[in-house]
């Protein structure tokens, strides 16, 4: 009989098939996944063999990933809360927010809207009327500068699982190295390692914050796949339809032009943003397509 002894780590940084795991006595190991995949992310609670290799993974509470009919690419496991992150320049993607929230709702993630670089204040009415839709859904609002003062995000970090995910030069590792002592110095060691030579982030890592918490960086994001999701599951991802649903006249409504629909009806009263609707139509398009 042969067998390998285990241990049960957290991965706290992917970087393609390399892994960072750290054990509950604070040690840090490097590990690799059998075969060519990556099947796990930044939050795993996996087991590692003495020679590095995970052979798996503990059923996850959630998982948080994009996917587009090809592939899927895992962003966080077990998160409690996701923290998007736009900034008042260069301007942010609404339709990504969307995406990003959808997602943060079929997870059972607490979202919650970062604004960024409010010290540049030409900018800022225009993100917060980008964000008003969102905002009057509920969604909270957070406004900061991580270039001058990050602590008003920290009461919303302790004791929850927060990612980080937001387009490439919102702030996102801006916020890090303000929240996480010593973060910079473990981004450049990594960048080195991995001799990338740019700064923005290639990988995902979670750090621990000094009041309790977690906090995980991921690389920004372009686009948002969800081609995990189902129509069902589009359409209760918006809030403002879940009230709605099963209400327009025919079944199998698709919310444009049919009569007697109860979105449209909802968007005429004002219920339904636009934008919302013109999110929610883009995104149901790239399902039919599958
Ligand atoms: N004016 C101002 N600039 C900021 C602020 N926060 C970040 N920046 C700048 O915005 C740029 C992008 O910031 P990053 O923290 O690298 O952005 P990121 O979201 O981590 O980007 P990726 O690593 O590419 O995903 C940098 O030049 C920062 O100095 C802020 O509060 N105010
Ligand atoms: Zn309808």
């Amino acid at each position: 009989m042969s067998f390998t002894l285990s241990e049960r780590g957290t991965i706290i940084a992917a970087f393609g098939r390399h892994y960072e795991i750290e054990f509950a006595d604070g040690r840090v190991a490097q590990g690799f996944p059998k075969g060519k995949k990556s099947p796990y992310a930044v939050g795993d609670v996996v087991e590692l063999t003495q020679d590095g290799q995970i052979t798996s993974h503990l059923p996850r509470k959630n998982l948080l990933y994009r996917s587009d009919a090809y592939r899927q690419k895992l962003i966080a496991a077990n998160a409690t809360q996701l923290l998007l992150v736009v900034a008042t320049e260069p301007s942010f993607s609404d339709l990504l927010l969307s995406r990003a929230l959808l997602a943060a709702e079929h997870e059972g993630l607490r979202p919650l809207i970062v604004l960024n670089k409010c010290d540049l204040t030409a900018a800022l009415p225009a993100a917060h009327d980008l964000l008003a839709p969102f905002v009057a859904l509920g969604y909270p609002l957070l406004t900061l500068s991580a270039a001058q003062d990050a602590t008003p995000l920290l009461p919303w970090l302790a004791g929850e699982v927060s990612v980080l995910v937001g387009q490439s030069g919102m702030g996102k590792s801006t916020l890090t190295n303000a929240l996480v002592p010593h973060a910079a110095a473990a981004i450049r060691e990594i960048s080195t390692a991995l001799d990338s030579g740019k700064h923005t982030t290639t990988y995902a890592r979670l750090y621990h914050l000094p009041n309790g918490g977690q906090l995980i960086d991921c690389p920004g994001v372009q686009v948002f796949g969800l081609a995990q999701l189902s129509p069902q599951e589009i359409e209760s991802g918006f809030v403002e339809f879940r009230p709605l649903m099963g209400t327009c006249r025919f079944r199998d409504c698709k919310h444009s032009a049919e009569p007697g629909c109860a979105v449209k009806a909802a968007l005429a009263s004002g219920a339904i943003h636009p934008r919302r609707l013109a999110h929610y139509h883009q995104i149901m398009s790239e399902t039919s397509r599958r």
